[in-house]
C-alpha cells in the first residue's frame, strides 16, 4: 500500500490507496479547488496496479489535465515516473497553486511544474506521451463560464459540470487527441456511466483508426459508476 500526504496548508491528510482519507479544511485553496474523490482514487489504484507497465513506456512528457489537488501527477511523480518531466494543468488558477504545493511536499522534486488553461491549448502538438484526465462529467444543462478572476467564488463549478450527457469537455479533449499525442502517446480519460464510454470509445475508434481504446479499470462509487479508458496512439513516428 503506498502512503500519500497533501500539504498541511492545504488538507492535513494522509491517504492511504485503498483506504482512509483524513481531512482537516484549513487551507486557502479550500472550497476553491477539488478535494480529492472516488475518481481521483480511481485514478491512483489503477496507477498503482499498472505503474511498472505505465514506467517501462519511457514517457518523457506527462500532462495532467484537470490536476485539482495535484493528486494524481504527485502520485504519478512520487512513486511511478521518477524520470518523466510532470505538467499539471488546470483551467483554475487556484488548483495550479495547489498541485505544486501537493507536489512539494510529497516528492519535492524539479521535474514538475504547472500551467493554467484550457485542456491543452498550451501544448505543442505530438508532444504528449503520457496524458491523464479526470474531467468535469457530470451531466448538467450546461458548463459554467469560466471566471474572469481569481477572486471570483464560482471556480470549483467548473470541476464536475460537464454539460450534455457530462461529455463538453471531454469531447473537445477527445478531438484534439489525435494531434496532441507523441507517436504511441497513451491518454488515460475518466468517464462515468451516463457519459456512455463504450459508444464514445466505438465512435472514437471510427475517427481514429491508428488508435487502440481500452478499458482499464470500472468501480461502483455510490451511485454512479466511473470508468478509466486508455487511448493508445498506435502510429509511430515514421507513419505520421
Ligand atoms: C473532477 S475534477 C478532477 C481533479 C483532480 N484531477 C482529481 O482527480 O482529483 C476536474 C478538474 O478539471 C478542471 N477543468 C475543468 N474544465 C477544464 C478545462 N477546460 N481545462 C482544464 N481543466 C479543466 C477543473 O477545474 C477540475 O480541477
Amino acid at each position: 500500500m503506498l502512503a500519500f500526504a497533501l500539504p498541511a496548508t492545504y488538507f492535513v491528510v494522509k491517504i492511504n490507496v485503498d483506504a482512509d482519507l483524513m481531512l482537516a479544511k484549513l487551507s486557502p485553496y479550500y472550497d476553491k479547488i477539488y478535494e480529492p474523490a472516488e475518481d481521483s482514487f480511481l485514478l491512483l489504484d489503477l496507477f498503482e496496479e499498472i505503474g511498472a507497465t505505465v514506467a517501462n513506456n519511457k514517457p518523457r512528457l506527462v500532462v495532467e489535465l484537470g490536476t485539482g489537488s495535484g493528486i494524481v501527477s504527485t502520485f504519478l511523480n512520487q512513486h511511478i515516473l521518477k524520470n518523466a518531466f510532470l505538467i499539471a494543468t488546470d483551467i483554475n488558477p487556484h488548483c495550479c497553486h495547489a498541485a505544486i504545493a501537493t507536489n512539494a511536499k510529497n516528492a519535492a522534486t524539479v521535474n514538475f511544474d504547472s500551467i493554467q488553461g484550457d485542456l491543452t491549448s498550451s501544448l505543442r502538438p505530438a508532444s504528449v506521451d503520457l496524458l491523464i484526465f479526470n474531467p468535469p462529467y457530470v451531466p448538467s444543462p450546461f458548463v459554467p463560464t469560466v471566471p474572469e478572476s481569481a477572486e471570483d467564488q464560482t471556480w470549483l463549478d467548473l470541476a464536475l459540470d460537464g454539460g450534455n450527457d457530462g461529455m463538453a469537455v471531454t469531447n473537445r479533449l477527445l478531438q484534439s487527441l489525435g494531434k496532441i499525442l507523441a507517436p504511441k502517446g497513451q491518454a488515460y480519460i475518466l468517464f462515468c456511466a451516463r457519459n456512455n464510454p463504450s459508444m464514445v470509445a466505438e465512435q472514437f475508434l471510427k475517427d481514429h483508426p491508428s488508435f487502440r481504446v481500452e478499458k482499464m479499470i470500472e468501480r461502483k462509487a455510490g451511485w454512479e459508476v466511473l470508468s478509466v479508458y486508455l487511448f493508445q496512439n498506435t502510429a509511430s513516428q515514421k507513419d505520421r
